[in-house]
């Protein structure tokens, strides 16, 4: 957690709008895409309880103070088996919300859309998942009755708390405020719940639970262990990210996005994209956090955006939106933008001890990038070779696309994710010409990241884009105020 909290709102709140829109991609349209991580994804027409569904079990689950808490080790072979079904619909008993992932003793039946959009209902004994039902004694106990050595975070909403299960899980409780009189944070938690339960993705932070009880809010996610992007970037973490680590994280946060804006039963516009919310694993997966402030986008698939007020975190906002306060996804491509500068760099948007000329690093950063010298701008931790150097120009090319000032100039997710392969393929290849025979670790890293990724790489590559192509020739100024 940045020590400052640079969030800020506004109290001019519109009235939704929505408006016809030619710009919103169709479901169907992406569910065409033969290139996507179709693993990752299988949450894809998933259907989940409705908002008020929904806060009828919060309320059930404060009468009986029970949550149910999905198994938070690896998936097992009946869960990918789920998943690779396209099984992801379950049942809101009166008195819970429980994940599919894993529900042997929940007393409702589920239904999912089969790979042919066949609705069917299972019990959950005949499909033996397992879900365990755990009381708040339990979380009280994983973590050492909310100990303060088990703080791992202190957000804006509440604290961050490490805890671990009878089992040995290790999980992450987000404890709300208590006596949360503040009804922006008391609705941002709710949020973060609701949001938390519509998505599941290998590139989201796991939401495994959640407890309302009086003044008690507590939702259980899952531990990632190895700190946030941002404190890798800055050094307090890790032994420094290599290009080809930040490319990787680059796509892993590219994927989660894709799949919030087109993949997930609605689409969700997360407007808090920031070093800050990316957490890492112990392998440098990275996984999206912190769901507070994401909206639903429209309901009506020929809208344009949702007028509301601004939120996001100050160096991250989609100008337009600051504008306009018309909300799209492509305000979440400005943060992508932002971030992808970040990466390269290495510095924070908003570097307030230099000089105002470099003080904003997307300015600064472009500038280099458009005078030709943007290994001047590359973060110098980094390793430099031509490869890196190839590597970081292009994701500087496209983090000036993302940062186009209007929100239509912009690629879509599912765009940048294409050029981000493209980028990984143009590196590797280069890599490998350099150096043919890999030392031993470069070896194992690359067969590690290339068993993760084996889903997209093996698909056709994309071709190339046209925004790389196309890129040298804009010359587009990014309005940082
Ligand atoms: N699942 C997790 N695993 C490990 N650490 C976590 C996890 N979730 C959160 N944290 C830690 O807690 C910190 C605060 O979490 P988070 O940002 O979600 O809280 P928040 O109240 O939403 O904060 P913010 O004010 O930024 O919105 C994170 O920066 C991270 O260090």
């Amino acid at each position: 957690m940045p020590q400052s909290d640079p969030r800020f709102f506004t109290s001019s709140s519109r009235k939704h709008d929505f408006r016809g829109s030619p710009g919103l991609t169709s479901q169907s349209d992406i569910s065409q895409s033969s290139n996507y991580n179709k693993r990752s994804l299988s949450t894809s027409g998933k259907k989940f309880p409705s908002t008020k569904a929904f806060q009828n079990s919060v309320r059930g689950a404060a009468r009986t103070f029970i949550m149910w808490l999905v198994p938070a080790c690896g998936k097992s072979g009946e869960e990918a088996a789920l998943h690779d079904l396209n099984i992801p619909e379950n049942d809101v008993s009166s008195t819970s919300i429980s994940r599919i992932s894993g529900s042997r003793s929940s007393p409702a039946n589920f239904h999912y859309s089969g790979p042919y959009g066949t609705k069917t209902s299972y019990s959950t004994s005949d499909l033996s998942q397992e879900t365990t039902t755990f009381s708040i004694a339990e979380i009280y106990k994983a973590t050492g009755n909310f100990s303060a050595d088990n703080i791992i975070g202190q957000g804006g909403t509440g604290q961050v708390y490490k805890g671990k299960l009878r089992d040995g899980t290790l999980i992450a409780v987000k404890r709300a405020k208590r006596n949360m009189s503040d009804k922006r944070l008391s609705k941002e938690f709710k949020n973060e719940m609701q949001t938390l339960s519509k998505v599941e993705h290998l590139n989201l932070v796991r939401f495994l639970g959640f407890l309302e009880q009086g003044d008690e809010r507590l939702i259980v996610v899952e531990y990632v262990g190895n700190g946030t992007l941002r404190e890798h970037l800055d050094g307090s973490r890790g032994n420094g990210l290599e290009i080809a680590q930040r490319l990787e994280i680059a796509i892993d946060v590219c994927h989660a996005i894709t799949y919030l804006h087109a993949y997930s039963d609605h689409p969700i516009i997360h407007r808090d994209i920031k070093a800050s919310n990316i957490l890492l694993t112990e392998t440098l997966r990275a996984k999206v956090a912190d769901f507070g402030f994401a909206r639903l986008g429209p309901e009506d698939p020929d809208a344009t955006h949702i007028s509301t007020q601004i939120k996001g975190t100050a160096g991250y906002v989609d100008p337009e939106y600051l504008r306009t306060y018309q909300l799209t996804e492509k305000s979440d491509v400005y943060s992508f933008g932002v971030l992808l500068v970040e990466l390269v760099t290495g510095r924070h948007p908003i570097e307030r001890h230099r000089d105002l000329k470099d003080r904003f690093t997307t300015r600064w950063a472009l500038q280099k990038f458009k005078q030709g010298d943007t290994v001047l701008a590359m973060d110098p931790r980094m390793r430099r070779n031509p490869a890196a150097i190839m590597a970081v120009e292009k994701m500087m090319a496209l983090g000036r696309e993302c940062l186009a000032p209007t929100r239509k100039a912009r690629p879509s997710m599912k765009q940048c994710g294409e050029i981000l392969w493209r980028i990984r393929k143009d590196y590797r290849e280069m890599q490998m010409k350099a150096s043919p025979s890999p030392s031993p670790s470069a070896t194992a890293s690359a067969s590690a990241s290339a068993s993760h990724w084996a889903t997209p790489q093996q698909s056709t590559h994309p071709p190339q884009s046209p925004l790389i192509s196309s890129i040298n020739k804009k010359n587009q100024t990014i309005n940082l105020s």
